[in-house]
């Protein structure tokens, strides 16, 4: 140790840190048996990301086997013919890519039932049952894997199915996972209830709720950029930055999910979930170890610690149009856009504004987190604003974590404009992806996530208690809109959204640096 006069042993690092996990291999059969395989995920993101998966070698066709279940009647081919579309590599796919998907496809088997039907899941029972008898897997050791690509209306008597139908044997190594899709719940009571009900028939290491946010590359950096940097350790917190949005935007509608969307809106598909994990992953404390408990337990604690949300600090959205689609009453009171402000109750944050927007059919895809630190006091410098040279104060550093799409980490920095002035102006340190890991391709979020629930890997998925915490953030304020008390104001599709959201914005604290942008570099 560094202090004079006092020696400490070093003691050996934690055995459990999950950098260093290894995953013994499973010698069993693999079944996926993905519900709802007839649906929108499925076909572009579920089936999309096995099919990566098996490309890279992680499904291995000698154990593993996928089979399709749902209610409509359709053939195995026809299931395949349907999802072929999203797996074959655009007009130039070569002999050789179409002849890995035709590979794939063959590992699919379909089966129709409903999804409380005892006849249903019998028949998918002995399907799998076929199948890991044909691989030789002795009974017990086998192991399945249940995504439910489905309303959450359906997961209670889905997972009763499961439970007396279709469970791995006994247990010689094997499992039995399920992998359940948000939004879980509409509110508290509704989540809790939905708890409850899947808890009872199910252990928590058997459940994966996914959030497909939290296997994006960008996100799964954080907790490495904040805990693995000196540099930020010092500076994160209250005393030096003013202000984090999160965003999340969108440059196009409700497109053929309006009916979903409209029960639904912006706040429980978007914010409650993926915005508030990448908030959780910004505000927590340093767990002990990468052990998924430990980073859930910190996960929960700020959740805990979020103030309740004021209605002054909420601005929403409705875009012209939205309820054009049939499938959405002409008096909808569903955002489609929302601002808010949530305030964290602790010693590193109080008082740090917790910005997170989102809205669909913006005039741009994006989301990024922007953190933005407070203004260097006692300013010296002029600033240089586009030609003409202003007296004013500094830019505010900025650390902008652009999650996609060009996926990068930059930092806003003041330096000193090149030439033989004295005068500053707005740049960035750089870590564009594309440039810096050229020729490197990012898993998508859902591969990298199907893959963590066949190894076990509970790190990137919500546990119960993180869930609930959640929803009693946003049950009060969802229940005010639901009764029409907090009302969307309408926004031009392809604009920002609502201008009163940039008010807010400035009213939480943000500073606009007039005259920079960022241009992510090509090569
Ligand atoms: N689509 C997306 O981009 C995303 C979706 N999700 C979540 O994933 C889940 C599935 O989404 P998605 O595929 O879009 O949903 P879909 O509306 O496409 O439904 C999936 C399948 O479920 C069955 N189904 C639909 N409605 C009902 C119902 N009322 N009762 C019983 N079965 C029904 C249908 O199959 P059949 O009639 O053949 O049985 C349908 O093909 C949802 O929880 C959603 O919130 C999460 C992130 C993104
Ligand atoms: O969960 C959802 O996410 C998608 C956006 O996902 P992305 O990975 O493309 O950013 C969104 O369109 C959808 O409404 C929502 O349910």
């Amino acid at each position: 140790m560094e202090s004079g006069g006092w020696t400490i042993k070093k003691r050996s690092n934690s055995s459990n840190d999950s950098l260093s996990r290894e995953y013994v291999a499973e010698t069993g059969s693999l079944s996926i048996v993905l519900l709802g395989a007839s649906g929108d995920l499925a076909k572009k993101k579920t089936f999309p990301a096995l099919f990566n998966l098996y490309r890279q070698g992680f499904l291995n066709p000698d154990e593993g086997h996928i089979f399709g279940y749902a209610r409509t009647k359709i053939s195995d081919d026809e299931l395949r013919n349907r999802i072929r579309g999203n797996l074959v590599p655009g007009k130039g796919a070569s002999g050789e890519q179409l002849e890995e998907v035709s590979k794939f496809l063959q590992l699919i088997r379909y089966v129709s039932g409903s999804y409380d039907s005892e006849e249903g899941f019998q028949l998918l029972d002995k399907e799998i049952s076929k199948h890991e008898f044909s691989k030789n897997t002795k009974e017990g050791s086998s192991r399945r894997l249940f995504y439910l690509a489905l309303p959450p209306s359906v997961y209670p008597s889905v997972c009763k199915m499961i439970r007396n139908y279709c469970m791995n044997k006994s247990d010689l190594g094997g499992w039995t996972r399920i992998v359940v899709e948000k939004p879980f719940g509409k509110d508290l009571d509704s989540s809790e209830q939905l708890s409850a009900q899947i808890g009872e028939l199910f252990d928590e290491q058997q459940i994966y709720r996914i959030d497909h946010y939290l296997g994006k590359e960008l996100v799964q950096n954080l907790l490495v950029l904040r805990f693995a940097n000196r540099f930020f350790l010092p500076l994160w917190n209250r005393d030096n930055i003013d202000n984090v949005q999160i965003v999340f935007r969108e440059d196009f509608g409700t497109e053929g999910r309006g009916g979903y969307f409209d029960e639904y809106g912006i706040i429980r598909d978007i914010i409650q979930n993926h915005l508030l994990q990448i908030l959780c992953l910004i505000a927590m404390e340093k767990p002990i170890s990468l052990t998924p408990e430990h980073i859930r337990d910190e996960k929960v604690k700020v959740l805990q610690s979020v103030l309740p949300i004021e209605d002054e600090e909420v601005l929403l959205g409705q875009y012209d149009g939205y309820t054009d689609d049939p499938t959405v009453p002409d008096n909808s009171n569903t955002p489609t856009f929302a601002t808010m402000i949530l305030q964290i109750h602790n010693e590193r944050w109080e008082g740090v504004p917790f910005i997170l927007k989102a809205g669909k059919a913006l005039n741009s895809r994006k989301a990024e987190i922007r953190i933005q630190f407070k203004t260097v006091p006692g300013d010296i410098f002029k600033c240089m604003v586009s030609d003409l040279l202003f007296s004013q104060k500094q830019g505010r550093n900025e650390i902008v974590i652009r999650l996609q799409p060009s996926e990068a980490i930059y930092m806003k920095v003041t330096v000193k404009q090149p030439g033989l002035e004295m005068s500053t102006i707005q740049s960035e340190l750089d870590l564009s992806y594309q440039q810096r890991y050229h020729g490197v391709t990012i898993p998508e979020a859902y591969e990298r996530l199907i893959l963590d629930t066949i190894r076990g890997d509970q790190q990137h998925f919500v546990r119960r208690d993180e869930l609930k915490a959640a929803w009693e953030i946003f049950t009060p304020l969802l229940h005010r809109i639901d009764n029409g008390e907090v009302k969307p104001i309408p926004y031009r599709p392809g604009s920002r959204g609502p201008e009163e959201a940039d008010q807010l914005l400035e009213r939480a604290g943000y500073v606009l640096t007039h005259g920079y942008s960022w241009v992510p570099p090509t090569l």
